[in-house]
């Protein structure tokens, strides 16, 4: 089951609105819980305003390790106006499965997100793909939940705004024999209407072209795991362009 939250610019009781879900999170609370559905609104919105606040943070030292200042973002403003980072909240649940190698949680895939932070319960199920390396072949390896601990994704829109120097990380979730497991995961993104492109790229040109989040998305809901190939500028296609600005300059 994968519930959809995301804050709402306007509070209702619950504050929160459904991003994707079939029906608005509140009705969903009140149908779960009739008599007393406030306290999960409640605890939903705080812990959503503290991952949008850790989500700017992680941000604004991504940028900064990057090089980057506040003049470089034109998306969002100046890196102090950050708070214009979007966020949706999806719950996940995976009930146990006796025979764990014949289902999955989730499906290997990259977010499509800046960031995403995760949050497990205390059942192991998240997995992400390690390349080949001197130790082996490609593996999945299992990202233990840690009590206290955070997991941040890295995902495609940062893929495209460090022209590749940050990597988005193909991930999965794998169900357990007999515990439920349950994560939450705080997907955060530039404000729809930003154009997102690779910001001064160190290879000296743009590998990707520009995209707002919600293009990229349909692109992912079409291409699935090949969305950012498809965005990629190819060498001839840079050439052209390099080629058509001199003929316009001169
Ligand atoms: O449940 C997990 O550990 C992974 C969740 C995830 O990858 C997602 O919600 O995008
Ligand atoms: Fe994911």
């Amino acid at each position: 089951m994968v519930l959809l939250v995301s804050p709402l610019s306007s509070p209702n009781a619950c504050g929160m609105k459904a991003s994707l879900s079939p029906a608005p999170p509140l009705d969903h609370a009140r149908n779960l819980w009739p008599h007393d559905y406030s306290e999960f609104c409640e605890t939903i919105d705080r812990y959503n305003k503290e991952m949008k606040k850790l989500a700017e943070r992680v941000m604004h030292l991504m940028l900064q390790s990057l090089g980057l200042n506040e003049d470089d973002l034109d998306w969002a403003g100046p890196v102090k106006d950050l708070q214009e980072v979007s966020g949706v909240l999806q719950l996940n649940s995976y009930p146990s499965c006796p025979d764990p190698d014949r289902a999955m949680g989730l499906a290997a895939h990259t977010d499509s997100s800046l960031l995403t932070i995760l949050h497990q319960n205390s059942t192991s199920g998240l997995q992400v793909l390690r390349a080949q390396d001197i130790y082996g072949p490609a593996r999945w390896v299992t990202i233990p939940p840690l009590p206290g601990a955070l997991v941040i994704n890295i995902g495609d829109l940062s893929h495209i705004l460090s022209n590749g120097r940050f990597h988005s990380v193909l991930h999965r979730a794998v169900v357990n024999r007999i515990r439920h497991r349950y994560s939450m995961a705080y997907i955060c993104g530039p404000p729809a209407h930003a154009k997102v492109s690779p910001l001064r790229p160190s290879s000296g040109r743009p590998v990707f072209r520009a995209v707002t989040w919600p293009e990229y998305l349909g692109l992912k809901g079409k291409l699935f795991n090949q969305a950012l190939a498809s965005i990629r500028v190819s060498d001839e296609t840079w050439e052209d362009h390099n080629n058509a600005s001199v003929i316009t300059c001169v």
